[in-house]
């Protein structure tokens, strides 16, 4: 895969943020988002035929604009949109099972924090890692302890090639010890779903990627 995708990559679900899920995704596209992961869970989430109708809307604006579409957790969900990827985490369908339902086109990321769930996503095909959270959270209801930037700087030390997406309470202000320590990219909910301008902070993580040589 071409990993500049995975640069600015944005999740969001209809209960992350207070506005119009489909203005927000627009404006983020607008500042600059390289991908998007359509999450549709915890407090207050949509199920069903909601969740679904929802999902093909924000599919239709990544579509219009280029931006690859992804589906958290939900296989049938992503296999039914034709989605261009799914992204699933140690407690979900594995990623050899995904392998063998999916097309080969769909992209599988996997996430993973230890060096040991790194080198699994690699044999089992998957084509990207989640690692976090980097920092605090209060977005994912059953985060774990932050691992911080450092659990990224040790993986590539390892020799870990795989690209690697950061998340976790990145913000404008932290995002480049991320990027410093040899992810591919980040990935934010809150610091773009929540702000009262989703294009200008966009915009404002789009030039830290600049400054930190993701520039593609
Ligand atoms: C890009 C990316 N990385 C990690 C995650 C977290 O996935 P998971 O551990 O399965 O937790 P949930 O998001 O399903 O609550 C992610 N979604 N995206
Ligand atoms: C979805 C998710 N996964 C995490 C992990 O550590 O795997 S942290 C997280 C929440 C990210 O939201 P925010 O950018 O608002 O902190
Ligand atoms: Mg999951």
């Amino acid at each position: 895969m071409n990993r500049h995708i995975l640069s600015l990559y944005f999740i969001m679900g209809s209960n992350n943020t207070n506005e119009s899920p489909v203005h927000v995704l627009q404006q983020a596209i607008e500042g600059g988002i390289t991908c998007f992961q359509f999450r549709e869970k915890g407090h207050g989430a949509l199920v069903g035929k909601e969740k679904q109708q929802l999902a093909r809307e924000l599919q239709q604006v990544c579509q219009a604009n280029g931006v690859p579409f992804f589906v958290n957790d939900d296989l049938k969900l992503a296999l039914e949109l034709e989605a261009d990827g799914i992204h699933v985490g140690q407690d979900d369908i594995p990623v050899r099972e995904i392998k063998k339902l999916a097309p080969a086109s769909m992209l599988v990321g996997v996430s993973a924090k230890t060096l040991e769930e790194a080198k699994s996503a690699v044999e089992d095909g998957a084509d990207y890692i989640g690692t976090g959270p980097m920092f605090i959270t209060s977005t994912k209801e059953d985060a774990d302890v932050p691992v911080g930037p450092e659990r990224i700087r040790f993986l590539r030390e390892e020799g870990m090639t795989l690209p690697i997406v950061g998340i976790g309470g990145i913000d404008e202000k932290n995002a480049h010890h991320v990027l410093e320590a040899g992810a591919d990219g980040i990935a934010v909910i809150s610091a773009i779903s929540m702000s009262r301008h989703p294009k200008q902070a966009t915009s404002d993580l789009k030039k830290i990627l600049m400054e930190n040589g993701r520039n593609e």
